[in-house]
């Protein structure tokens, strides 16, 4: 039977949370190694659409489709459990392709009905209760022992998340397999203008179900993967966010076409060498939006201060991203003196890099490139603490600081910070060489504060992609096939 299977990566955010919401700031966003995967299969029913979300207690939604005047309407059997995310995708992504492709084609697709599972590696919801009820300690080996895109044992509304962006990398699947499951699209793994296609698209119904334009970081990681970001400009997509329940279809083709105007910008990126990015939960979770209002609030009513603020923390994280893109042209140049430079760094803690700059020894711009973005990146934690400290937003609350701390502590660590919005999500921490994974991990198992669980994730550069179901492990046992 032809499947398709379209998979797309989470997102971490490094430097520019905050920031990046104004178009005179750039961000880092890295993708994740976890990835969400849509599969689209025929249906059996005329004109019914099944959505399958089998890690979850409430595991289906069902739509009956119509197109009327080339406008896609759902209507749903179980008018009380919505699944607003997928119902804007289905929507106008029909609606878009219907436009694009004949009609005949069009319709023998969406008479057979289609089946669609929407699946997230793991890593996207918090595995706690899973371990704890099979009194598994909270640590990677667990992890690695839990079947592949296992069962929460909870409803979608209640599963605790970990921040990579579940929505964002869901949509972004969902509107790639559509477009690939209809042959409106016949090379979006390669083809640029095919990619940024599913982009706008993509931003758009993301935006319209969260009822708000975010600076679409999030939508972008899932598209491109690892890259520095510049934001569209929100006029783009005020025409067809505005008028919500009436959106004009001429309009809106216009603006997800390719060749329209959006001014977003993207540097792909990939962390140097030797590097390696990990992640963790903490227990408790913190709500973006509230803390987006409070620092937007706070910088509108002190904008001098808040200018000098964000330009201080701009400076320092371009130096950051700079002197990354330079160890990877470094390790390039001389790939025996990195790999030296960078074990001999592995060994020591950051703060004790720069006396290795007095030495008489090889790799010493390398050294001087890792103290820098050691020493720039613990500035930038001290702007986001004062942001926290000015707008009442717990950005990088004491609790913590003192946990990052202790992870910049343990040698090898180039960065540990909060990502995105911070607060007491998650933290990541990037470092070189392999020793310092099993001592952060040490750090974070035996946390008494807080309960710190890590995540299996790691840094992959690339955007979503079509995959083969067969090539995905355990994806395969998840479908009714
Ligand atoms: N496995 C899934 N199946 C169906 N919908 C999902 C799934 N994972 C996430 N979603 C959708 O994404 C929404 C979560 O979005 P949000 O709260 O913004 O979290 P996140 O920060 O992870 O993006 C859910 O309400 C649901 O609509
Ligand atoms: C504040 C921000 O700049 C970054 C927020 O990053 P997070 O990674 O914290 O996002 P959520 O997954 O939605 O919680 C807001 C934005 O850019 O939209």
């Amino acid at each position: 039977m032809s499947l398709t299977v379209v998979s797309a990566p989470g997102k971490v955010l490094l430097t520019g949370g905050y920031l990046i919401l104004d178009r005179e700031y750039k961000g880092l966003v890295i993708g994740t190694s976890s990835r969400f995967y849509t599969i689209i299969q025929p249906g059996d029913n005329l004109s019914k659409i099944i959505i399958h979300a089998p890690q979850f207690n409430d595991p289906n939604w069902e739509y009956k489709i119509t197109i009327k005047d080339g406008l896609c309407e759902l209507s749903t059997f179980e008018k009380d459990r919505c699944n607003t995310f997928i119902e804007t995708v289905l929507k106008h992504s029909l609606s878009i392709i219907s436009n694009r492709i004949s009609s005949q084609k069009f319709d023998e697709l969406v008479l057979e009905g289609l089946n669609i599972y929407v699946i997230g590696s793991n890593d996207f919801y918090s595995q706690r209760e899973q371990l704890k009820n099979s009194n598994l300690p909270l640590n990677t080996t667990s992890l690695r022992n839990l079947t592949p895109f296992c069962k929460v044992h909870t409803t979608l509304k209640q599963v605790h998340k970990t921040g990579l962006g579940s929505s964002a990398a869901m949509t972004t699947s969902l509107v790639a397999a559509l477009f690939v499951y209809f042959k409106c699209v016949d090379n979006v793994n390669d083809d640029i203008k095919e990619r940024t296609l599913i982009h706008n698209v993509s931003q758009f119904c993301h935006c319209l179900a969260q009822g708000k334009v975010g600076s679409g970081f999030d939508v972008s990681a899932a598209v491109w993967g690892s890259h520095v970001y510049k934001r569209f400009s929100p006029t783009i997509l005020e025409p067809v966010i505005k008028s919500e329940n009436n959106i004009d279809l001429t309009v809106l083709n216009k603006i997800i076409d390719p060749d329209y105007k959006w001014d977003n910008q993207i540097k792909s990126f990939t962390l140097p060498p030797e590097f390696k990015m990990i992640l963790a939960e903490v227990d408790s979770g913190s709500n973006t939006p509230s803390m987006v209002g409070k620092v937007l609030a706070w910088r509108k009513a002190n904008p001098e201060q808040a200018n000098i603020l964000w330009n201080t923390i701009a400076s320092n994280c371009a130096i950051v991203i700079n002197n990354l893109i330079e160890l990877t042209n470094e390790y390039e140049k001389d790939k025996t003196e990195y790999i030296e430079a960078i074990r001999t760094c592995s060994c020591v803690n950051g703060s004790m890099w720069s006396n290795l700059l007095d030495q008489e020894r090889s790799g010493k711009r390398i050294f001087e490139l890792l103290y820098s973005i050691f020493t720039e990146y613990q500035k930038v934690r001290q702007s986001l603490r004062d942001m926290s400290n000015m707008s009442d937003a717990p950005i990088e609350p004491p609790m913590q600081t003192r946990l990052l701390d202790a992870c910049t502590e343990v040698p090898g660590v180039v960065m540990a910070g909060v990502p995105g919005a911070g607060g007491y999500d998650a933290i990541f921490c990037i470092g070189i060489g392999d020793k310092f994974v099993t001592q952060v991990e040490n750090v974070w198992e035996n946390w008494n504060e807080m309960s710190v669980g890590p995540l299996l994730t790691n840094e992959s550069s690339e955007g979503f992609r079509k995959e083969n179901l067969e090539n995905v492990l355990g994806l395969k046992n998840c479908l009714e096939l």
